[in-house]
Formats: C-alpha cells, structure tokens, sequence
C-alpha cells in the first residue's frame, strides 16, 4: 500500500497539515512538507499521539463542538480550555466578556456533574468556551494545539455540556473514554482500525472482544433473548446487533423485532463494515460511555439507529453493562460497548476469572485527570533514563494516550513518544502506585557490558597482577593563568600558538617523564580548558585523572573558576597541588594565594596542612621541577596507582575528531591493560579495530600500556568525551555494544533537547500570543567542541519568550543530511571551526538554509545570543499623537454624530487610534473614522484647526468630550 502523506493524514484527522507538521515536528520527526510521505512506524507513532486529539469523523465532530462552546469565536479545540482551566477563571465574568460565549452549558455542567468531579472544574467548560479579555481566542500556536486538545475534553471537568449533544461528537477516542487498561484495542481511541484497509475483518476477528461481528457470529441469540430486558442491553458493541437492537428493545413497544434476515443488503454491507467505526469508545448511543462520557465515539455516525441511543449515557451504563438500560434509555442504537469496554457488557456471564479480576482492579484504580488506571500496588517498573510514556505504558500494560492525560492533570504536556525526565516519572508513578526506578546511564550501560560478560572498571586478577602505573594530572585553573603555558614548557612544545582567540578548545593529554631520587617517574597531563563553556569536559577531565594540578596566578589570586575548579577536583574525591603560577611578575604574591585558598580548605603543607604548593613560573620555567616532583610525591603518599597491564585495555576518550585524511581520531587515555593493533574495541557508541595507535609526540606505538594517552585511528565514528572504550572479543561484538548505546544515548539526547512546558506556562504563553523557538544544528571539528558549544547555548537566556534546541549535533564538515534536517525544521546551522561539504553548500543555498560559521566560541555564543534577541517580539509603546475637542455636534442619518472639533495640539490623522475621554474618564476605545477640513476629506488636521470628525463604533459624543489619539510605536529593547 502506498505510504500516506502528510496532507493526507492531516485531512484524515480533521487538521491542517501545518499543524500537522508542527506535532510530527514535536515528535522529533522531521518531515519536509505536506506532500512528504511517512513511513509505517510513523504514521503509528504519529496515530498514537493524535490517538489523544485524533478525530477520524472530526469534520462533524468539529461542528458538534459548539454544543459545548457555540459562539466561540474559533473552536481551537481543548487547549484555551486547559489553561483556562488551571487558572480559576470562573464561567461568569467569562461570559460577561463574550456574550456570545455560552455559559449555559457550562453552569448544567456544574449541576450534573458527578460528586467526584466536582467543582473545581466545573468553571471550565465556560472558560474554555469563552475567551478571556486579552488572550487572543486563536491566539495558541500550531505547536502547542495538537498536544493538549485530547486531555480537555475527556476530563471529568467537563461533561455535562457535551453529555446532551453526544451524538454530535465524532471524537469519541477522547482518552478519557477509552483508554482503559485492559479495554479492547478495537474499542480504543485509535482510528487506526477504522482506516485500515481490512476494516471489516475485525468482525470477523473472534479473538477481538470489541468486535461486535465476532461476537455475533459467537453468540447468535435466540430469537425472544433480545426481548428480554437486561439482555438486550449487554450486547454493546455487536454491530452486527446493532441493527436488530431497535427492535428488540423496543419489544416493549410491540414492534416486530427485526433480524438480520430481514435488513437491506446495503445495511448488512454497513453493518460489516461497522466494526472499524462502532467498536470506537462511546459510539453515539454514548450509554455504554461508562461514566455518562459525552460524545460517545463515532460508532454510529451513520448507522440507523445509532443515534437515537446517543442522550446520554446512564451514568455507569457502559462499565457495569446495566441491565436493562437499554430500551428505556433510548439504546436502540445497540451501542452500549461504546467507551472501550466494546461490548464486554454482552458477553459479561462469558468473562473469564481474568476479566473479571482486571474489571475489579480497575473499579479499585485511581481515577486521575478522568483516566481510570490499575493501581501498580507498589510494584516496580525499571526505566531506562529518557523513556517516553510509550515506555511506561507498555511496561504498565496500559495505554499511553491515558498516561498522557493523566499527566496532564498533574500539570505537565508531554506526548506519549516525548522522553520525560526522571521527576516526572517519579511523580507519575508515585500517582500510579507504581516503583518507578530511572536506570541511570552507567547502569544501563553496565547491563549491557554484562549481557556480553564483560564488566567495565575493574582490573582483573589478583594483588600480584598489578603493576605501578604513572599518575594521571588534571591541570585546571582560571582563564589566563597559565595552564597551557605550564604544559607547553613542561614538554617544550607550542600548543597555545595554533589556537583560535588563544583559548585551548580541547583536550589533550602528554606525557612528561621526570627523575625522582634517580627513578625515572612519567606523569600523564590532561589539560583542561579553562574558560566556563567548558566546564562540561572539565568535569570528566577531573574524573578521569589521579591528581588535579591547580594553577593560580600569583599576581591575580583565587579567581571564580579556580574555585570552581576546586570542586571539581573535591568532587572527584583527587588530592590536589597547587602550582602558583606567574611568579616571575612583579605583582606577583604568592602568599596572598595561600591565604585565599586556605579559605577554601586548601592548607599548604608549610602552613601544617597536607597540600603541596609550588611556585611556578611557566614562563622561565621555574619551579617546574618541584612542582612535578610534588606531583609524584602527593601520588606515592595518597594513592594506589596500579594496574593490570596484562588484560584486555579500558580507558576513557579524552577528545575525538573527524580527521579529513584519518578519519575519526580519538585520544585515549589507558586505565587499564594494554591496547594493541588489531584489537577490537567499542568507544562509547563507536567501534572498530585499531588501526593505528599515535603518541603525544606524533610516534606511531605498538601499542599503549596504562596512563599512557595515545590516539587511535580505525573507529567508524567519533565517540564523545568522556566515552568509555574496551577491548572486546570481536568486531561483531563491538558493532552490537556501540549499536545498543547509540540508540540509547539517542533517547537520551532527546530527553534533554527537549524542553517541557507545564500548564502554567503554556498558559502564560498564550496569553503573550505565541512563542518562539530557534532550532539549531552544532557542527565542530571534536566532540569536546561540539558539547561546550551546547553547553554555553543552553546557558544563554533572553526570558521565556523565545527558547532554543538544538536538534542535532555532530563532528565533522557540514553535510546535505545536515542541510535537509535544517531545512525541513527551519533550524540554523553551527558550524564550528567545520565548513559545508560542495553539495550541502549547493544544497543550502538552493533550500535557503541559514549557516553560520565561527572559531571562537565566544563569538558564536554572542550572535546566537542577538539573533534569540531578535526573534524577540518587538515592544510597543503608546505616542500620543493628538489631542481635540468637541465643540459641535451635527447630526446626520448617514454619518450618525459628526464632531466639530478644534485641534488642541499634535496632529490628528485620519483612522488613528484614539479614546474619547470625558472629564478625564475614557469613555471608548476608538479610531477616528473620517476627516473632514471645511468640506473636504482631509488625512490630517494640525493644530489649532477645526475639523469634522466620526468616530468608529462610537455615537455618543457630547459637547467637551476630547478625543485623544495615539499610534502604537515599536521601542528598542534592552
Ligand atoms: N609572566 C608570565 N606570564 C605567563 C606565565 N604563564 C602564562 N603566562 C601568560 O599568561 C597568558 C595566559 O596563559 P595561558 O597558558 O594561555 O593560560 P590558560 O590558563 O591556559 O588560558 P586558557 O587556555 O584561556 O584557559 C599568556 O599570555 C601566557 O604567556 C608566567 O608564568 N609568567
């Protein structure tokens, strides 16, 4: 079967295909255009979302509505109502702003609404019905409106209004109707059966409970059985009964009962075909609705029969399968499986002990948001960090769509595919009764190394197995206070020179051999960056190294990020040495540093504390003996450094990149074992075999013992700072580890791309109108670049208004996939120290797509920053223009009231803004309306001039009145 379109699914649900590429956009597909085909798990993916607001007989169902809501200036369809909602705005002053807004409906709402759907939400109908002073009725975006339609209408907060016209409401698949755990899938909110070309085959699915066809053909009844009250009823969801019901009901009224022999073909046809339509929740006889939910599904919609049976619902008809219910409630239609339960009523003596036992749970289970749930009863369910409701659903047995809702209630908008964070599936469970335990990454991941029987992060054998290994240093420290200049006279090489704005981008590591007490010792450096954007690797800087080196500038002291640093280093539990630096300058005062620092625990060990400090100067060199020596001897008193360098090598990559001729190159820091040639390995979600293994000093090895940092060639990708790497048995493993990771680390990347809105601040950003957000792509030349450039963007803040998301990332040149995910998400492309390959740049030009290239980080933050300023909508702030008074008043049956004013001063311009004002009270908001000098139509009138004038809208001038007006003129903001 051909691949849908998106203007084809966007009709098929009743929206537009804009909105329809906003929610797939939410969903983080990224589909181009309205013509654009999407692919089967898609479509699903897509169906199960809308499965909330999805509306397969929308266009009715639209219309039907206003039952709730007529006059409405735009049926947006839920979501005014949900904000509404969480703000108390009761019905009335509502109403009394948009009188067309009918409250009426809202206030039977109240009344007849259940006690346990009582009165905070009893307001919300009025309020979703009418708009609030100042909140634009359309104002919510595509983006926000098809995630949060579903959960209004369905809450128990609501009923009542749409109770009375259920039969217009084609949404049945409202969540709250269906989604019951447990409740057949035919029954659900899905319109998926009812579109699938097999439509009519489920009626003929015998395993399928909703299905009324099968349970026709199951249980054909005995010719009086549909006579007897209590039976007739129970036979919800039979479409193949539904036709005989109105008879058979209506035995009462002495009607011959019809049987399926005597229906019309056509109808038999229909009849066939009903499964897909009428096993929807709450099919328009809307009885079977359980809890007397309106709008029971669009079963019925154009059955005979199936209408009459839609006023309302007894209230526990559907759940209960009352007996009896049907004739006298007007249930010929034979609908009563509506609501998800699909006809479980009908076959209620044929229930299994399981069935039973689940309808038991579920008259025990929490109701939330108008969602019944089974209560987990404390049971736990294990999460991988960053799993969607989809997750929990499926691992709960329920369906997601309701999960959905029931969070909704609690305040938060998330589609079921969108990963939440661990707060909230905490509070999810803890609302469900269920132990919700969020698998942490290094867990999943030690999990997974144990499916393939390796562990990560021990060394393997016994005392005599291990052997000395050199202590690995992490050297950190304010910007500017010589930690590059340190490293670099250490190995007496020039890194500084060939960075871009002088800051060290990324980190690299050397070795450096020293002689203590005639030992030749080695000491393995990490260097750090120093400036914040990159606090993100200096934080796995600091946790993959031995002893932290903290260099303070004797002429500038204890500096923010030496503090910063200094937790670092706590936080990794390392003892540290502090190099004070720069001492050959003349402000140079390295007592002052000891000082400082002793404030902050650091006591030198002259001062009878246990921290070494040496005085350095990076520049001549001074002290740098000592200070390794310090280095070797804090090693030798605080610590252990042993390893075993007879196994299979693990380690951690400290940078990787994209090299144009090598390929992806990652600097590896050993902890353990000995890397060699040939060896398979897994970093992080890249494998492949070493190829080569390169020194610090650019000398290809062998291979790499422990401490000892060494580039590998062979990987098929870059794996990203910080990322474990091991030696595994094969390439196959190693292909299967890296696979599993990158799909998780996919997830979770998409948990903390996207940003979730509560309900209040979707409310506040309604009220503003709409919201905006930048969409970015970061290109950089390594993987360390790439994740500081986001960590600085996350940090950039200009209010609410407008947010920014980057959604996706990687190193390496800029490619078409990168342009095409750009142009179909109307994203802007980072490329740092990268540039476009030839077709992405043709490619970017052709589609238009915005990139901006830089080498400086800092330069990059402070453009994205403008640009986020500049989607800023503007300020507008009221000139007066104008000010005139009323002197005469002609009256004329064409013109209504002229005004004969005199210009007091400015300008008066035709259709201006303007109030009338009355002994210095506004009387009306207006515009001038015409102009006239003498008798001629005039654009402006100066001051001092008379002029005749009308006004819009407004009639009721008087003698003295003065008519001010005004323009709204754009300011700067700051
Ligand atoms: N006089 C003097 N200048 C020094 C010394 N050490 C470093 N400098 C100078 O201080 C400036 C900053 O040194 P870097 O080594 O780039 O400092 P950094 O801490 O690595 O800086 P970032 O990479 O930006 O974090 C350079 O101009 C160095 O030449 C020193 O011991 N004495």
């Amino acid at each position: 079967m051909a691949k849908p379109r998106v203007h084809e699914i966007a009709k098929e649900v009743g929206i537009t295909s804009k909105e329809l590429l906003n929610k797939l956009n939410e969903m983080g597909e990224y589909v181009r255009g309205p013509s654009s085909t999407l692919e089967a798990p898609v479509v699903r993916k897509l169906r199960e979302t809308l499965g909330t607001t999805d509306k397969p007989e929308a266009a009715p169902a639209a219309d039907a509505r206003p039952a709730a809501t007529p006059g409405a200036p735009k049926p947006t369809p839920a979501q005014p109502a949900s904000p509404a909602a969480a703000k108390p705005t009761p019905a009335a002053p509502a109403a009394s702003v948009t009188p067309a807004a009918p409250t009426a409906p809202a206030a039977p709402a109240a009344q007849t609404t259940p006690a346990t759907q009582s009165s905070p939400s009893a307001p919300r109908p009025g309020a979703a019905s009418a708009p609030k002073p100042g909140v634009k009725p359309a104002a919510p975006k595509p983006p926000v409106r098809p995630s949060t339609p579903p959960a209004r209408p369905s809450t128990p907060s609501a009923p009542s209004a749409e109770r009375h016209a259920p039969a217009q409401r084609g949404d049945g698949g409202t969540p709250s109707q269906s989604p019951r755990p447990g409740a057949p899938r035919a029954g659900g909110p899905t319109p998926g059966p009812a579109r699938r070309p097999s439509g009519p085959r489920p009626g003929n699915n015998p395993f399928a409970p909703a299905q009324g066809m099968g349970t026709q053909q199951r249980r054909p009844r005995p010719e009086g059985g549909a006579g007897a009250p209590g039976a007739a009823p129970r036979r919800d969801g039979a479409p193949g009964e539904r036709m005989p019901r109105p008879g058979g009901t209506g035995g009462a009224s002495g009607m011959p009962r019809p049987n399926p022999a005597m229906m019309p073909k056509q109808q038999s046809a229909q009849i066939g075909a009903a499964p897909a339509r009428g096993g929807r929740p709450g099919g328009p006889g809307g009885p079977g609705g359980g809890r007397g939910r309106p709008g029971g599904g669009g079963g019925g919609g154009g059955r005979p029969g199936g209408a009459p049976g839609g006023v309302g619902g007894p209230p526990m008809g559907g759940f209960a399968g009352r007996p009896g219910g049907g004739g006298g409630r007007g249930r010929p239609g034979g609908t009563q499986g509506a609501f998800g339960r699909g006809g479980a009523g009908g076959r209620r003596g044929r229930k299994s002990k399981k069935q039973r036992r689940q309808e038991f749970d579920q008259m025990e289970a929490p109701a939330i948001g108008g969602v019944r749930l089974r209560k987990g009863g404390g049971q736990t369910v294990r999460l991988r960090r960053g799993a969607s409701l989809s997750d929990l659903a499926e691992k709960i047995g329920v369906d997601a769509a309701s999960l959905v809702q029931v969070l909704f209630h609690l305040g938060e908008m998330v589609t079921a595919t969108q990963s939440v964070s661990d707060d909230t599936l905490e509070v999810l469970g803890a609302e469900l009764e269920y132990n919700i335990e969020v698998v942490s990454p290094e867990d999943e991941d030690r999990e997974l190394l144990e499916s393939f029987d390796l562990e990560f992060g021990e060394d393997l054998g016994d005392e005599d197995d291990l052997a000395a290994r050199p202590p690995v240093v992490t050297v950190m420290g304010h910007v500017d206070h010589g930690k590059t200049r340190l490293l670099d006279t250490l190995r007496k090489s020039n890194v500084a020179g060939g960075e871009a704005g002088g800051i060290t981008q990324a980190i690299g590591a050397y070795q450096v051999q020293t002689t203590i007490d005639g030992v030749d010792r080695g000491i393995t450096f990490i260097d750090t960056p120093g400036h914040e954007a990159f606090t993100a690797m200096r934080a796995r800087g600091a946790k993959s190294t031995d002893i932290a080196v903290l260099v303070v500038a004797a002429d500038d002291g204890v500096m923010p990020q030496t503090i910063e640093a200094l937790n670092h280093a706590k936080a990794a539990g390392i003892p540290v040495v502090v190099a004070v630096n720069k001492i050959d300058k003349e402000a140079a005062d390295p007592v002052r540093v000891r000082g400082e620092l002793s404030e902050f625990g650091l006591i030198p060990e002259e001062y009878g504390g246990d921290t070494q400090f040496v005085d350095v100067s990076a520049l001549t060199g001074e002290g740098l003996d000592r200070l390794l020596e310090a280095v070797v001897l804090t090693a030798d008193a605080a610590l252990d450094l042993r390893a075993n360098p007879d196994m299979p090598a693990q380690g951690v990559a400290i940078e990787a990149h994209l090299d144009k001729g090598r390929g992806p190159v990652a600097t590896v820091l050993i902890h353990r074992g000995t890397l060699r040639i040939g060896e398979s390995i897994v970093a992080g979600s890249a494998y492949g075999r070493v190829r080569a293994l390169i020194n610090d000093k650019g000398e290809n090895l062998t291979e790499a013992p422990p401490s000892m940092p060494v580039q590998v060639l062979g990987l098929t990708a870059v794996p990203g700072a910080g990322d474990n790497v091991l030696v595994v048995d094969d390439d196959r493993m190693a292909r299967q580890i890296a696979d599993k990771r990158g799909s998780r680390m996919r997830a979770a990347a998409q948990a903390v791309g996207s940003r979730r809105k509560t309900l209040d601040q979707l409310f506040e950003q309604l009220e503003r109108g709409e919201t905006q957000e930048l969409l970015l792509i970061l290109k950089g030349d390594g993987a360390g670049s790439v994740e500081a450039l986001e960590d600085a963007l996350s940090k950039i803040d200009v209010g609410e208004e407008v947010s920014l998301r980057v959604i996706d990332r990687g190193v390496g040149a800029i490619t078409e996939t990168n342009v095409s995910l750009a142009a179909a998400s109307k994203a802007v492309i980072i490329g740092f120290n990268v540039r476009p390959t030839v077709h992405a740049q043709q490619m970017a030009d052709r589609e238009n797509v915005d990139m901006r290239f830089y080498s400086v980080i800092y330069s990059a933050i402070d453009e994205i920053e403008a640009a986020l300023k500049g989607m800023l909508k503007p300020i507008y702030a009221e000139e007066t223009r104008g000010r005139m008074e009323i002197r005469e008043i002609f009256r004329s049956s064409k013109f209504g009231n002229i005004a004969g004013c005199m210009v007091l001063d400015g300008t008066i311009r035709r259709n201006q803004k303007g109030r009338l004002l009355r002994d210095g009270v506004v009387i009306s908001e207006t515009s001038i309306a015409s102009l006239r000098r003498e008798k001629d139509d005039a654009t402006e009138v100066r001051e001092g001039f008379e002029c005749g004038m009308t006004l819009s809208n407004f009639n009721d001038i008087r003698i003295g009145d003065i008519v001010e007006t005004y323009e709204m003129v754009e300011r700067e903001r700051s």
